[in-house]
């Protein structure tokens, strides 16, 4: 495929033109991208370096390797690059106005409340509302061969979802069409056709908007008026120090995103962790081993950075899987990315899941070793951007101290109720189209134990 310039850079300017092999208009090596990202990845690494351009869904799209050039982009400088236009081609009609999709000065105003849903106090809180909703979903698993962690994780996390950030009593039929109507709106974020047509994705996405939105907004009036220690209260009570707060409209808008950003990078991050714990037996009975030392049933928050090994577990597996694989940009003015010139309204994407496999920067990127967090080792330290999973910049992830805490409250256990195992042989099929996730529903020989905590 032959090589094309993206721009010529501007006249005078010291700047490289951004090269590429972009392929056919429109459709480019969007298949082969999704097929195998890691190849292609290593591929235009080799031929164009850690800047380069090709057709990626529909758009002209610049990839940016490595840590030095996520860091340009995400910590943004010059404020170049924006994530409303970048964002809402993929997920707008049904995320709409959620905050990862504000830009500067707006983004900001809201980021400073919705700090106040993740205080250290609300962080406890949403911790011990969980633990015992994590016990029954657990003891609820039949262990069986062939059991499939995947869709039960999904299952779990969804759940909580209703308990920890909703707060609010379902009867189990309710329960479904609230679910049911968010499993919509995030699917339709993947849609092939990109347009309302009666029975596809794109219109039941939308279909799914407007129930989740009448939902929220009918239970608004009660929980502004009784508060509680769940998400929707803290985003109802929420307030900086200067008074502001988030009126009806951007409580639901926000309910309604965030429950989208926790619930599928928490479940890819256990399934993970299950996938490679599966694998590595003697992984699994040292973390079994350390959760049984606790002597605890559920983790409180005091408890959570004594789990060393479920932490280099987590962060090993982040490293291997990133649940968000690539953050999407917009470039809003003329700028430039490690002296490569890019044009306004170029859209520029971080590929998180390949960057974290650059043998340029991680030590035998394929392989599964913890140790790499160890204290010792502190392989992520060779840059601040060479781990970076839950972003960087003004919109670094907010919830990742909550997943952290849900993930490692959820593993301590499942720890202690079961042993999980799969053939030595068995590589997981990971779908890579859109969020990774195996393709498979990780199939596995789940063991209940007799003894728990
Ligand atoms: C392991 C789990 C998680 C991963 C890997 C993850 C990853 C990310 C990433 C990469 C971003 C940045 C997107 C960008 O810059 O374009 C982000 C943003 C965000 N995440 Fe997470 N996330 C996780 C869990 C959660 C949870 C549990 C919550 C809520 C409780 C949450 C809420 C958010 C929000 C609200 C944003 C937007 C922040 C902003 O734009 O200012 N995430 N997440």
């Amino acid at each position: 495929m032959g090589t094309r310039l993206l721009a010529a850079p501007p006249e005078g300017s010291e700047l490289k033109p951004v090269r590429g092999a972009p392929g056919l208009p429109y459709i480019g090596n969007t298949l082969q991208v999704m097929r195998n990202p890691f190849g292609v990845a290593r591929e235009r690494y080799d031929q164009f370096g850690e800047v380069s351009w090709g057709w990626l869904l529909g758009q002209r799209t610049v990839t940016v390797q490595g840590p030095e050039a996520a860091e340009t982009v995400l910590i943004n400088r010059d404020k170049a690059f924006a994530n409303g236009p970048a964002w809402s081609y993929f997920i707008g009609p049904f995320f709409y106005r959620g905050i990862m999709l504000l830009d500067f000065e707006e983004h900001l105003h809201h980021r400073r409340i919705m700090q106040q849903a993740f205080t250290q106090k609300r962080l406890r809180a949403y911790l011990d509302a969980m633990a015992p909703s994590i016990g029954k979903g657990l003891d609820a698993w039949e262990p069986a061969r062939g059991f499939k962690v995947y869709d039960h994780l999904k299952q779990l996390t969804l759940d909580l979802a209703t308990d920890v950030f909703m707060g609010i009593e379902l009867d189990r039929a309710e329960a479904d069409r609230v679910n049911g109507a968010f499993i919509d709106a995030v699917r339709a974020g993947t849609a092939y056709v990109r347009f309302p047509v009666p029975g596809l994705r794109w219109h039941k996405g939308m279909k799914a908007r407007k129930v989740l939105e009448e939902f929220f907004k009918s239970n608004l009036p009660a929980k502004r008026r009784d508060g509680g220690d769940d998400l929707f209260a803290a985003l109802c009570e929420a307030q900086t120090d200067d008074g502001d707060r988030f009126t009806d409209e951007d409580v639901v808008n926000h309910m309604i995103f965030a429950l989208m950003a926790a619930h599928d990078t928490t479940t890819i991050t256990l399934t993970t962790m299950a996938y490679y714990l599966a694998k590595h037996p003697e992984w699994q009975e040292r973390l079994r081993e350390e959760s049984q030392a606790l002597g605890k049933p559920v983790l409180s928050f005091e408890d959570l950075d004594s789990m060393v090994s479920i932490d280099m577990v987590m962060k090993e597996s982040l490293r291997l899987v990133s649940p968000v694989p690539a953050l999407p940009r917009r470039a809003v003015k003329d700028t430039s990315i490690l002296g490569y010139h890019i044009p306004a309204g170029t859209t520029v994407v971080v590929p998180q899941l390949t960057n974290h496999y650059m043998s340029e920067w991680w030590p035998d990127p394929e392989k599964f070793d913890p140790g790499r967090f160890s204290g010792e080792r502190r392989e992520d330290k060779v840059h601040k951007y060479a781990w970076s999973p839950f972003g960087g910049g003004a919109h670094k992830c907010i919830g990742l101290h909550f997943a952290g805490m849900q993930v490692k409250s959820i593993l301590h256990q499942l720890l202690l109720r079961y042993r999980w195992s799969v053939p030595a042989r068995y590589e997981w099929p990971l779908d890579t189209t859109s969020l990774p996730s195996p393709k498979d529903g990780l199939p596995v020989r789940l063991e209940r134990l007799e003894n728990t905590a």
